[in-house]
């Protein structure tokens, strides 16, 4: 089965856990471009939807959904976003589509978060995909030299602003054998904004989509 036939069916699989009359969070990338299509069938069954991105954002009001300021909403009872890795602790890496800080955002929100990919996403250590780190421009520089004394080796996102209008830089070379650390101590860095570790606030759910179907743990 092809990439995308997988994730059209582990988005599909994500619509079982939305509750009726609720508002959704919804990621960013091209599995939740899936999720959203996926959406249209119920989509007078939900309270409306809170985005973590503006191209999401312009997809679900295509559809006619609703999307809310975060800043006027009470609860967002599941989160549906997809991740650039996950291991079997349910940690991710996210931000390969530069949404890493909103997503952070809605998710810390969310009382469920279902994480959907495919298996080309599942690893036992996190570290392979380049760890995205969003940063204030002027800082950009000395975030660069701090993160290289952490271990890594960070390269410029050419031509990337994110929504919120800073840059990112992707770190590659990391052994991420301590996410919750290593989570902590990059967002501690002065111009962080945020990294992409999902490990403080990991999914509470992962769908992964095989040749077999979707399991779930
Ligand atoms: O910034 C982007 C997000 O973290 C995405 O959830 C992540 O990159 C996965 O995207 P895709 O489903 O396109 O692989």
């Amino acid at each position: 089965m092809d990439q995308n036939a997988k994730k059209r069916n582990v988005a599909q699989a994500a619509v079982n856990y939305i509750e009726q009359d609720t508002i959704i969070g919804v990621g960013t990338g091209s599995t939740v471009n899936y999720f959203i299509e996926a959406l249209e069938p119920i989509k007078h069954q939900l309270a409306g939807a809170v985005s973590s991105s503006d191209a999401s954002t312009k997809k679900l009001e295509a559809l006619g959904i609703e999307v809310l300021d975060l800043n006027h909403v009470d609860s967002v009872s599941v989160y549906v976003d997809g991740a650039d890795e996950v291991t079997e602790h349910k940690h991710m890496i996210k931000g390969g589509g530069a949404a890493l800080t909103r997503e952070k955002i809605v998710a810390a929100v969310a009382k469920k978060f279902v994480c959907i990919v495919d298996d080309s996403k599942r690893v036992p250590v996190l570290g392979r995909f380049p760890l995205p780190v969003e940063v204030i421009p002027m800082a950009r520089s000395y975030v660069a030299r701090e993160l290289v004394k952490l271990g890594g080796d960070p390269e410029y996102r050419q031509g990337v602003v994110t929504d919120n209008g800073n840059v990112i830089l992707d770190v590659h070379n990391l052994t991420i054998s301590d996410p919750v650390a290593l989570e902590k101590a990059i967002n501690n860095i002065t111009g962080v904004v945020t990294n992409g570790i999902f490990a403080m606030r990991g999914a509470d759910t992962v769908l992964v989509a095989t040749d077999d179907g979707v399991d779930s743990y």
